[in-house]
Parts: structure tokens; sequence; C-alpha cells
């Protein structure tokens, strides 16, 4: 049930890479968030997942499609970072615009998410506050119905109210009609809440994923003095924190013994740390 899968993709912009073979899958009915530090390369990653952008090689395919040209594929919706539209079109405007220019067109439910955000569809897009505009963007990705609904910072410009109602719409869409989000978020919180499944990319390469639930049960930390080597049995240690006596280990949860504490990990926990080990580890 994959809908999004990219394989050995690799991107540079003027001889720099910012995406290393980068290989991964986005299932149906899940929210799989994308998360990294600015430049990481998650906006990158997105344009070529939505074609926007080339790959310098690897292999991209959107619902089973395998994807070499430029060009948003039917049954895929993206809403790009700064929301783009028509600044000088009203809201109502917007809505027609893509009623004409989608055959699975929802009006009904477009209009009706404009209507929750409380935004007047007789107001210019130009006026509207950048969390009216997402969520007039969020209402024309939905709109269309798509299968993949890739979203580069949807809950940035959201005031708490906001991005909660938005969750909701998302996360029905996906229990609902079975769609695949991929979501960038700087929010680990946020994430927590709406996610399912996690991709750390750090300086364009993929450092970690898998489910969230897995990721919490592999990881924990391990607090003492001494050498972890010695009670971490076939885990591995990811990264020792400043101090040296609080290691993120990923493996079975050692026993507690002797001066040695154990204690559960937490997504933050999880993510800075394979974000900062060396590429081997992670
Ligand atoms: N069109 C471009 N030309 C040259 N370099 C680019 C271009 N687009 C992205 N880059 C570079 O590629 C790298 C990844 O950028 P990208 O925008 O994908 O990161 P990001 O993770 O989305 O960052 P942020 O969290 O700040 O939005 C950066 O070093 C950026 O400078």
């Amino acid at each position: 049930m994959t809908a999004l899968s990219m394989r050995g993709v690799h991107k540079s912009f003027r001889g720099r890479s910012a995406l290393h073979d980068c290989t991964f899958e986005v299932g149906r009915g899940s929210v799989t968030a994308l998360v990294g530090a600015n430049g990481a390369g998650k906006s990158t990653l997105m344009s070529i997942a939505v074609g926007m952008l080339a790959a310098d090689s690897g292999e991209v395919a959107v619902l089973g499609h395998a994807r070499s040209r430029a060009g948003i594929s039917p049954g895929l919706a993206y809403v790009a970072q700064h929301k783009p539209l028509y600044r000088s079109f009203t809201v109502a405007d917007m809505l027609r615009f893509g009623e004409h220019a989608n055959s699975h067109w929802d009006h009904d439910y477009a209009r009706g998410l404009v209507a929750d955000a409380d935004v007047p569809e007789e107001a210019r897009v130009k006026t509207l506050s950048p969390g009216q505009r997402t969520r007039v963007a969020l209402a024309l990705a939905l709109g269309r119905r798509p299968e993949v609904l890739l979203l580069d910072e949807p809950l940035a410009d959201l005031d708490p109210l906001a991005r909660k109602a938005v969750a909701r719409t998302l996360m029905a869409d996906v229990a609902e009609r079975g769609t695949a989000v991929l979501l960038s978020s700087h929010v680990l919180a946020e994430v927590d809440e709406m996610a399912d499944r996690l991709l750390v990319l750090g300086h364009g390469r993929i450092r970690l994923s898998g489910a969230l639930d897995d990721l919490l049960a592999e990881h924990y930390l391990l607090i003492g003095s001494g050498d972890p080597a010695t009670v971490i049995g076939a885990g591995e240690v990811v990264e020792t924190r400043p101090g040296g006596r609080t290691h993120l280990v990923r493996g079975p949860r050692a026993a507690a013994g002797g001066d040695w504490l154990t204690e559960a990990a937490s997504l933050d926990d999880i993510v800075l740390a394979h974000l900062a080990a060396p590429e081997e580890v992670a």
C-alpha cells in the first residue's frame, strides 16, 4: 500500500549535495512527519516528490507510477511552504479556480473547510493573515480529494486552536479516505500528535525512519557513570550527552543495575540524538 516512494535519490545544487541516497516509502492511510534542521533538504525532497524539481539520479514513484518528468501527478496535492495563491483573487475566486482546474474537485468540502476556518469568501487573498492563507491553501489542496498530500510546514503560521482544527481535518481525511500524508515540521510536539511515522533528514541524508511507536519502544536513556557497553547488550549508543553520564541507546532496554538508571526516551531525545550522531550510527 505504498503511495509514494523514493529509492537512491540524489540532488545537488551547483556541486553541493542537497539530498544523498534518499530511500523511503510513504504508505496509504498514514501521516509521515518529515523532520530536520533548516537546510536539511526537506523542501527539496518534497519538490522532487511533487515533480516540480528533477532528481539527479534515483527513482521516484507516486501511486505506482515512476516519475521521470516534471509535472504534478494526478492524485497528488501539494501545499508549498510559502502557500502560493493569487494575491488579487478573492477566496471565492480561488475556490472557483480550484473547481475549473481539477476534475475531482469537491466544492462543498473545500468551501466547508474555508467556512470552518472563519475566512470570508469575499476577502482578497492579499488581505488574509498568513494563518488564513494557510487554511485557504489547505482547502484548495484537500478539495482536490488527493490520494497523496504533501504539506511543507503546514502548521507553522497557525495558532494553537487552528493547529488542532487542521490536525483533526487531516486525520479524518486519512482515516476516512486512506490518504497518504507527508508533512514537514520543526515542532516535534505536533509530530507526536499527528503523525504515525517519522522520517528524519540530516544534511540531505535519511538519518532515521519508522513507525513512531516502534521508534519510541526501540530507544531509551541510560544514565550513570562508567562504560555503557557493559550494560547495553546488543543495543548501541546513538549519542552520549555532554558530561558523559546520559546516553541515548537503541536496542532492548537494559535492566538497570548498580549505578545505572534507565528512562523512556521522548521523541525529542530520539530525533536530536540521531541528528547529532555520526552518520554510520544512524
Ligand atoms: N534552488 C536552489 N538553488 C541552490 N541551492 C538550493 C536550492 N534549493 C535548495 N538549495 C539548497 O539545498 C539545501 C536544502 O534546502 P531545502 O530548502 O530543501 O532545506 P529545508 O530542509 O527545506 O530547510 P528549511 O527548514 O529552512 O525550510 C540548502 O543548502 C539550500 O541552500
